[in-house]
């Protein structure tokens, strides 16, 4: 099973669906991630550093409890980086972690917004500056640390800012009012900035997304046949080396069809192009329906298809040759009201060696088969 499974497909899958707002929120969750593995770490050794200072200041069981908080939050979201960063989601897969990221988030930026706001001493303007400055230096931090979302930053800068800056703005005092002042100026000034920041990078992740998409949709119709929406030759080509060597390594027969439509031209001149047009994309229907998903199924030239088999003998490629000859000969082809009729030649040929000679003796069995009156089929056995 899984040595037929590592053949490869005729044509690629097809294209990532269009661009959504669901990818992009992906795509940026995934840049929070990356971005803030570090992050609880450097707030808790900053909440270490804020401790220090108040030291003498604040009674120590209030701090010891505020940092024994913010240490339980912090190691919430390391547990949480590290069990995301070893299931390494893809995809929309990635938003099943957003909840939890806020959730564990939400808690550490509570923790520091709220909880030094009860660390505040009433009347020590010494105590309440070195606060406020704490506080402005992890927010900075955090606006470059979330920058990827604005939602998130302008979250992260109020939760932690505001509680202590509305408590300021009532206390008496010109320090106080000018602590709140300089407070609220950062962030209004942050509603800005982070606007255009942010725009430029969700615009950065759809630019990004959408030329993915194009490439591959690209990719797909450079593999594909225009005509008949199968593999093109280019593409039969590519898939048959790696087919040939696939079943080379494991030992197994390869054999490869040549179909060639029987008197095609007769079809064009007397019914028009766009008849001989539907007769090959009747045909291209029927060897889809003939055949498996891991055969490789082509149109190599104008009424020229071409399937290579991995895995199948002589005697069996000669089978289901004949069974598509047959499928062939009885499904005429409606066109406009009438129906054609039409047969194939086909050479069949099994070689364990390189696709060119493979190749090389289908065609000879497919001009036999031309040469011995057509409607037949005619294998080429290795000498
Ligand atoms: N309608 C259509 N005709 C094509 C296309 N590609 C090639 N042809 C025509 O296919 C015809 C092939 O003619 P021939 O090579 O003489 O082959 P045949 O008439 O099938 O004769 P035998 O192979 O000997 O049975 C030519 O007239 C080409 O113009 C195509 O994409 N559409």
């Amino acid at each position: 099973m899984r040595e037929r499974d590592a053949f490869p497909q005729a044509l690629p899958g097809a294209p990532p669906p269009v661009a959504s707002g669901a990818l992009v929120r992906a795509d940026t969750l995934a840049l929070l991630f990356a971005q803030s593995f570090y992050a609880p770490l450097q707030s808790l050794a900053i909440g270490g550093i804020l401790c220090w200072t108040l030291w003498g200041r604040v009674t120590p069981i209030k701090l010891l409890t505020w940092l024994g908080v913010l240490a339980a939050a912090t190691v919430m979201r390391l547990a949480l980086y590290l069990l995301y960063f070893r299931a390494k989601p893809k995809g929309q897969a990635l938003l099943a972690w957003e909840l939890p990221y806020v959730v564990t988030l939400m808690l550490s930026l509570l923790t520091w917004g709220f909880g030094v706001l009860w660390l505040m001493p009433p009347d020590d303007a010494a105590g309440q500056f070195a606060i406020l400055f704490i506080l402005v230096v992890v927010v900075c931090g955090s606006m470059a640390i979330y920058s990827a979302h604005r939602g998130v930053t302008l979250s992260a800068m109020v939760v932690m800012l505001a509680p202590s800056t509305v408590w300021l703005l009532f206390q008496p005092g010109h320090m106080a009012l000018g602590l709140a002042v300089s407070a609220t100026t950062l962030m209004l000034g942050a509603l800005r900035s982070t606007k255009v920041l942010s725009d430029t990078m969700q615009s950065q992740l759809r630019l990004s997304y959408e030329l993915k998409q194009a490439n591959a949709i690209a990719d797909r119709m450079a593999r594909t046949d225009e005509l008949t929406g199968i593999a093109n030759r280019r593409s039969f080509m590519e898939l048959g080396e790696q087919t040939t060597r696939l079943c080379q390594r494991q030992a197994k027969s390869l054999s490869a069809l040549l179909i060639d439509a029987d008197r095609f031209k007769e079809i064009n001149d007397t019914h028009g192009h766009s008849a001989g047009d539907a007769v090959l994309q009747h045909l291209s229907a029927l060897l889809v329906q003939q055949f498996r998903a891991a055969d490789v199924c082509a149109r190599i030239g104008g009424e020229e298809f071409a399937v290579l088999l991995a895995d199948t003998d002589a005697a069996a490629a000669t089978a289901v040759a004949e069974k598509l000859r047959q499928a062939v000969a009885s499904t005429p082809v409606p066109w406009r009201g009438q129906t054609l009729q039409l047969t194939v030649s086909v050479g069949v040929a099994t070689h364990s060696g390189n696709l060119d000679t493979l190749l090389h003796m289908a065609d000879t069995a497919m001009y036999e088969a031309k040469a011995s009156g057509r409607n037949r089929v005619v294998c080429h056995l290795d000498a």
